[in-house]
């Protein structure tokens, strides 16, 4: 897959009446390079036009759009990939149905799922929840930076932190060995999204040198 730095995930409980394009929109021109359409509350029906929405504004930035948890809405939208979690299908289950060429990230919170992701072939995982997050309901403990690290030293697939992640604790992550970024409610409810994806852009750009 194409590398990223700064992944921004939907969270529309944040986007203060703001429509879902026009955020994404936002966050896209500050600097996102990838987004996620997570809604763990809609009818597929409703998940699917939303889909439909975010996979025209993907297009016209050509940027991959994920969808969470719904590999029937991705497929169904040509989308660019699906994030699993952990009690979601199996890789390899998933991996056939969307076949070779999506990508499929994983979310990990311990090194040995992120072993587990690597051999069984995500493209990505997910490292987290780094610091504490109301984003998520079903959320484990923090893993804390020291997972980073972990991952740092053993794991060679792209991973990227993410849960509770902000502007002013960014720094200790990347300091951690991360390279990309994952947010919902710093970068979808900020008053200012694309400055917001723009400030954390300079704070990715000033640790992290293009390999
Ligand atoms: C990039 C990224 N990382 C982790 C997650 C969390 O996925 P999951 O564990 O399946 O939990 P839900 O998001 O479905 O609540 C993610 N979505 N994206
Ligand atoms: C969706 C999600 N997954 C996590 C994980 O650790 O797998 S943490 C998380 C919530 C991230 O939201 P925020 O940036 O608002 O904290
Ligand atoms: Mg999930």
């Amino acid at each position: 897959m194409k590398d990223f730095r700064l992944y921004a995930i939907t969270g529309e409980e944040f986007h203060k009446g703001r429509s879902l394009v026009e955020v994404m929109e936002e966050a896209i021109i500050g600097g996102v390079d990838i987004i996620q359409l997570r809604d763990k509350k809609s009818s597929k029906k409703v998940v699917l036009e939303k889909a439909k929405q975010l996979k025209a504004l993907a297009e016209k930035y050509d940027i991959p759009l994920i969808v969470n948890d719904h590999i029937d809405v991705a497929l169904a939208v040509d989308a660019d990939g699906i994030h699993i979690g952990q009690d979601d299908l199996p890789l390899e289950e998933a991996r056939k149905i969307v076949g070779k060429d999506k990508i499929i990230g994983i979310s990990t919170h311990q090194i040995e799922e992120a072993r587990e992701a690597q051999k069984n072939g995500a493209d990505y995982i997910g490292v987290g929840p780094i610091f504490a997050t109301k984003s998520k309901e079903d959320v484990v403990d923090p893993v804390t930076t020291k997972y980073i690290e972990e991952v740092v030293n053993e794991i060679t697939i792209p991973f990227v932190a993410i849960g509770g992640i902000k502007l002013h604790n960014v720094e200790q992550v990347l300091n951690s060995g991360a390279t990309r970024i994952c947010a919902i409610s710093e970068i979808v409810g900020s008053d200012d999204v694309t400055k917001t994806c723009q400030t954390f852009i300079q704070k990715i750009n000033e640790r992290v040198t293009n390999e």
